[in-house]
């Protein structure tokens, strides 16, 4: 009966359990529990053997007692000789002698405390014990489950269960992080610093105003208030001692709202801090500092995050995939443990499979799939249950160019009703689907805004892409050719005098030119002129746009990394042309060759640096321009002047450290990306 209405009751504790604590890590609560119901099930075997053994040997002893009835004389007992024992086995093991032997003295031991008196522990008191012991070991498990802290740190306060909001659903304690031990414990967070982006600024002021004012703008599904992490670092034991490596800030202050039917795309450098602000959203890393509003749930209490987890739809950076279960077993479990009613469970997730075009592979193991249909299939994950929140950490790596944009009309379909966050190192992709972009570097927010208008505050400007007429022709006369090469001085020559451009990429075909934004006024009565000369310059076509936003995250990544390896003091070597090399911070866009000056150019020579991003993602220089004078506006500090006194003959042995010249006091007709 005990155990009869006591396991569906356990098992929807279970589910209840799983449903809190999947999302947060599986894998490593899994052989725990497994372990914990097995034992529980072997207690209910033995059980069920013990039943069947005794109604077969009762079975026996009726049939013999009717073929041969004889009187049955029972056993004398023997006295009990010591104080303490046992009149006769508790129970006897029929399989096993030594089983009984032992269950036998630990019940005598159990029943010890009765001086004096015979024992006689029933079957059922043996199995009552053991049932009782294992919820004790439930309850033990769901507590440590609890206060130890998981991979990422996360864990609850000691006395949780104390708190009567974990009981009743409101309110709830917070979230904590590091372990239980002191040494463990969560690092200082790092002070904030105001944001020099205007429109970063702005939007932190409104955060904070709402905050102030305790208001939730109902247009707004997730409100970002200051999130600050800080790793607290690797520490070891040694000699009695803690010792800690430093804690690193990984987010350093970020606000930010993500409003409804809005896709919000995140994007920075590896590092940046993208990841932790989205495991602290989804509650897999816990907060240093601040707050996260989701649809009015706070993120950094356990309820809040209980509430969070019904309405999010998280696809991983890393898929978390079983290999044994087919694609369709994993959007059913999913679905099962988002709890949607059974009806809609397998609709559902056909709809999902064909949506990511994994319909022909829904029965195969996902342990075969590769790795784009993993992500296809973390994706469909993402979706399922209808989630009002949808969390995708570059969902779109490694798949195929036409299922990418099959994907990408999946996710702009996915908008409606709902906001979605979604982080990539595809510049195409945020242009595409994000309605409004932040771009992180070093763990804060260095802009945000319709990619417009980031490209048209950090881009370097406009980019002219003029096509000539018959270019195409590859079997034209040289007369012809000489034509093309006089209409393509004509166009370069026209961009010179009015606009002060040169071209940027030329070729048969087409001249690129980019035009800064300071000549936007220019433009328009510009390319009138140029349209009206069309055919006297053999002119095809002129498309005009804004700079990539390639262009805007490399400044946005570079000015980082220059504003990181000025503070750390970060130094490369820059070889120029002539063989010499200076020292350069990493970043450093015109950089003043020290020892350069001369009669001609009082002030030196100064060369633009290019930077790329090598695979790691750090920044390493790709080449760097002639050398040009340092323009007489632009100031030297003194600082950086004692560089120029060390003198060429030093140069020759051994790098002198750069000039960096801020790029604000270069000319517009220079600025282009250093990347
Ligand atoms: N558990 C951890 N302990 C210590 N440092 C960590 C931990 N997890 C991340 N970091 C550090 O925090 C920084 C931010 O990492 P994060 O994964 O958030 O970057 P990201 O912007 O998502 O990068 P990527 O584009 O490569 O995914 C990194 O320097 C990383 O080394």
């Amino acid at each position: 009966m005990v155990l009869r209405s006591g396991f569906p009751l356990l098992f929807q504790q279970y589910k209840a359990l799983l449903r809190k604590n999947l999302l947060i890590s599986w894998r490593s609560k899994r052989a725990s529990f497994i372990q914990l119901f097995a034992s529980f099930f072997f207690i209910v075997l033995i059980f069920f053997i013990q039943e069947g053994i005794e109604a077969r040997n009762k079975k026996s002893a009726d049939f013999r007692s009717v073929r041969d009835p004889k009187p049955l004389v029972s056993p004398p007992i023997p006295p009990c000789e010591r104080k303490y024992s046992v009149e006769k086995p508790c129970f006897d093991f029929v399989w096993s002698g030594n089983g009984s032997a032992r269950i036998s003295s630990i019940v005598s031991g159990i029943m010890a405390n009765n001086p004096g008196r015979p024992i006689r522990p029933s079957k059922n008191g043996i199995y009552k014990w053991l049932v009782s012991t294992f919820f004790l070991w439930f309850i033990l498990a769901i507590y440590f489950d609890n206060i130890i802290p998981n991979v990422s740190g996360v864990r609850k306060s000691v006395f949780y269960f104390l708190n009567p909001g974990y009981w009743t659903g409101k309110g709830g304690n917070k979230l904590k992080e590091g372990g239980i031990c002191r040494c463990i414990g969560s690092a200082p967070p790092k002070e904030h610093l105001t944001p020099d982006d205007e429109d970063v600024l702005e939007e932190e002021n409104l955060v904070k105003q709402q905050t102030k004012e305790g208001t939730v703008d109902p247009n707004i599904a997730v409100q970002i208030r200051g999130l600050v992490k800080t790793y607290p670092g690797t520490f070891s034991i040694g000699c009695c001692k803690c010792r800690r490596t430093k804690p690193y800030h990984a987010v350093k202050g970020l606000w930010v709202n993500f409003a409804r039917d809005q896709l919000f795309c995140l994007l920075g450098p590896n590092g940046a801090g993208k990841t932790t602000a989205i495991n602290c959203l989804t509650g897999i890393t816990p907060f240093t500092g601040g707050d996260a509003l989701i649809y009015g749930d706070s993120a950094r209490s356990s309820v809040g995050m209980a509430n969070i987890r019904k309405i999010i739809g998280f696809c991983p950076q890393f898929d978390i995939l079983w290999n044994a279960l087919s694609g369709q077993e994993h959007l059913h479990l999913f679905a099962s443990i988002k709890g949607l009613p059974s009806a809609s469970v397998k609709s559902d997730a056909e709809k999902l499979l064909a949506e990511v075009r994994l319909t022909e592979a829904a029965k195969v193991r996902a342990g075969s799939y590769s790795g784009g249909m993993k992500r296809r299939l973390s994706f469909a994950v993402a979706l399922i249950g209808d989630p009002k929140l949808i969390i995708l950490d570059e969902p779109t790596t490694g798949m195929d160019p036409i299922t990418r944009r099959h994907v990408w009309d999946v996710i702009e379909g996915a908008k409606r009703g709902r906001a979605i966050v979604l982080t990539t190192h595809s510049m195409e992709e945020a242009d595409i689907l994000g309605d409004r972009i932040g771009i992180m570097a070093k763990g804060r927010l260095r802009c945000i805004g319709t990619s417009i208008r980031l490209k048209s505050r950090f881009g370097t400007g406009f980019i002219a892409n003029v096509s000539f007429s018959g270019s195409t022709n590859e079997q034209r006369p040289p007369s012809r050719d000489a034509v093309a090469t006089s209409h393509h001085e004509a166009v370069k020559e026209f961009f010179k005098c009015h606009l002060g451009v040169e071209p940027k990429e030329e070729n048969r075909e087409f001249l690129t030119f980019v035009i800064p934004h300071d000549r936007e006024g220019l433009l328009t009565n510009f390319f009138a002129e140029l349209q009206n000369k069309d055919r006297e310059f053999g002119i095809a076509d002129i498309q005009l746009g804004l700079t990539t936003l390639e262009e805007v995250f490399l400044n946005i990544a570079g000015q980082a990394e220059l504003e990181a390896a000025m503070a750390e003091g970060r130094l490369v070597t820059l070889t120029l042309a002539s063989g010499a090399s200076v020292q350069i911070p990493v970043g450093a866009r015109f950089v003043g060759i020290p020892g350069s000056e001369s009669a001609e150019h009082p002030s030196g020579v100064m060369v633009e640096v290019f930077w790329q991003q090598d695979d790691s993602g750090a920044l390493c220089i790709s080449g760097h321009s002639p050398e040009t004078p340092i323009p007489p506006n632009v100031e030297i500090t003194p600082s950086r002047t004692d560089s120029f006194s060390q003198g060429r003959s030093r140069r020759q042995s051994r790098p002198v450290q750069g000039i960096v010249i801020n790029p604000d006091q270069i000319s517009t007709r220079h600025s282009r990306s250093n990347f």
